[in-house]
């Protein structure tokens, strides 16, 4: 018989604690749906009180995800714990995520507090979380450094004080997965009142071992895991939700345990996070790169020709990777394009369906055959953009041999028009040269990256740019048929994004 594992997770909180991960608040919600559509048991929204774009985010997920539990990060603060459950309240099945700190290293310097202060601090916090509701997670932070009978003991006392899940953290990346699992079944074991608990495992990538420490935990007797797609997160990331899901699908026979995921859906899921963020999956990447299920060399080949389990422990499709059986183009209608979008995960409305028909049908006149990922860089461009501070409406560029690159661009502003020109090293310097006229700002040009996200030489090219303004970084990224169109794009979306999180952090301010 299997046991049931709870998938909690956490791209929107500790994912976007990643290095250029940050969502605005529509992007947040957009891919909350996503992780509802994909069967995750728990959603963790944010850090309300980070920020006030924080708060609202988590706060219009709560709202919008109906059917899986949305918890909301708070320190072991009454005014955090407050501005968390201010944030998640309207939804069905909130939860409260409090931690702190336990291991010595932890206390010592940065909490500045002794062992018995962090116990009651601890028991004190989930009280006050209780208060609000019965669905209260507590996590000890870096708790694979901490002394075990001291964990043992905070454990202890926020189960009697009401945690209904408790959460065994690998901040650092630092424990094996021997030793994780040791962990585990020694406070299944030792914490009084552990069975009125669900023990959950939380990991991060340092050494390369977040999925593996996952998975031994859960095999010892953790029943929640708390993954992020694709395994994004702070510093190396954490563990991939698709690597332990499938893990456990993929060798049932050696776990015994099962998940609500929707299988399918983790491909649909790990690409709409890439689109949202701009960086592109790796194609190496395991279960969802490129390559996963690409069979180069010649005695692969003829297994897999023979027999695809030769060579593949799980099939595309189980991920939903699917084959194309319908070409889309210029000659394809409405149902077709609709067909596809749901295949990819997408639920759009009739507005926005026709937003994006009449988008593909412009791309199609330019194009001879629309794939997937062009299917996808429209709907992203067309439905879940931001709403633009700067708007790109007219583009031209001059290059060539002998001619001085230049550019002329015009834009909305605001609302309001500008046109002006400018020259550059190239035609994307001057481009870039002119936008940053336009709109009165000079950002330094971090990154700088072209995708052909579809082959021919009519594919779409994707591009990535990185800026970076006052220490603020923002990343954007737009395709186009027109390379240097979807570089002026990908510009103004990062421009975008900067001038939003300035707005955010103004009115955080006020
Ligand atoms: C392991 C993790 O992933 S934990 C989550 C990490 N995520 C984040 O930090 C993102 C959100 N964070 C933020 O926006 C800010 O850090 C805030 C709003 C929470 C706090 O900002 P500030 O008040 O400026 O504090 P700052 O970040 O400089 O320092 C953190 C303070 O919280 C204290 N603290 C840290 N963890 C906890 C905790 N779990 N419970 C209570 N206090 C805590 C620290 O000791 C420090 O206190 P001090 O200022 O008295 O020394
Ligand atoms: C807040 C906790 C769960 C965390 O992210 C960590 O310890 O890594
Ligand atoms: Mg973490």
């Amino acid at each position: 018989m299997s046991e049931r594992i709870y998938i909690f997770d956490t791209t929107l909180r500790d994912g976007e604690q990643s290095p250029g991960a940050t969502m605005n608040r529509d992007e947040k919600v957009r891919l909350a749906r996503q992780l509802e559509i994909l069967g995750v048991d728990i959603i963790e929204a944010g850090f309300p009180a980070a920020s006030q774009g924080d708060f609202e985010a988590v706060r219009d997920i709560a709202q919008a995800v109906q059917n899986c539990q949305v918890a909301g990060l708070c320190r072991a603060l009454p005014s955090d714990i407050d501005r968390a459950w201010d944030a998640i309240k309207v939804n069905p099945q909130a939860r409260i995520h409090t931690f702190l700190a336990t291991s010595d290293i932890h206390m010592k310097y940065k909490l500045r507090k002794e062992r018995h202060e962090v116990l009651d601090m601890a028991e004190a916090a989930v009280k006050y979380a209780v208060s609000k509701t019965a669905n209260v997670e507590f996590s000890a932070e870096d708790a694979s450094r901490s002394d075990w009978a001291f964990l043992a003991q905070v454990f202890e006392r926020v189960i009697a004080a009401g945690a209904t899940t408790i959460n065994v953290p690998d901040t650092v990346g630092y424990t094996q997965p021997q030793e994780i699992a040791e962990l585990i079944k020694y406070l299944l074991e030792n914490v009084k009142g552990s069975h009125k608990a669900v023990f959950s495992v939380h990991c991060h990538n340092d050494l390369g071992l977040a999925t593996a420490n996952t998975l031994a935990a859960l095999k010892a007797g953790a029943r929640q895991a708390e993954v992020t797609l694709s395994g994004i997160g702070e510093r190396a990331g954490n563990a991939a939700l698709e690597e332990v899901v499938m893990s456990m699908d993929v060798r049932k026979d050696f776990y015994q345990l099962t998940t609500n995921v929707n299988k399918e859906q983790i491909f649909p899921s790990t690409r709409l996070l890439s689109l949202i963020i701009g960086q592109p999956i790796p194609p190496y990447k395991s279960i969802i790169g490129a390559n996963a299920f690409a069979h180069e060399s010649g005695i692969h080949q003829d297994g897999v020709l023979k027999n695809r389990q030769t060579y593949e422990i799980m099939t595309p499709e189980s991920v939903g990777r699917q084959e194309e059986d319908m070409v889309l183009g210029k000659h394809s209608g409405r149902a077709a394009f609709d067909k596809r979008l749901k295949d990819l995960g997408y639920r759009l409305d009739e507005e926005q369906l026709g937003i994006v028909f009449t988008a593909m049908k412009k791309l199609a006149d330019r194009k001879k055959e629309i794939f997937v990922e062009d299917l996808e860089a429209v709907v992203l461009d067309e439905i879940f953009r931001l709403p633009d501070k700067y708007r790109l409406e007219y583009l031209s560029a001059l290059s060539g041999n002998m001619a001085i690159p230049n550019a002329v661009v015009k834009m909305y502003v605001d609302g309001e028009e500008r046109i002006l020109s400018d020259f550059g090293t190239g035609p994307i310097d001057a481009v870039f040269n002119t936008i940053g006229k336009v709109v009165g700002r000079s950002p330094k040009l971090v990154r700088y990256a072209v995708n052909a996200i579809t082959g021919g030489t009519d594919a779409q090219g994707e591009v990535t740019v990185k800026i970076e303004e006052n220490g603020k970084t923002s990343v954007g990224r737009a395709s186009d048929a027109d390379i240097i169109v979807a570089s002026a794009k990908a510009y103004l979306n990062a421009l975008n994004r900067l001038a939003k999180r300035q707005e955010d952090s103004i009115c955080a301010r006020l």
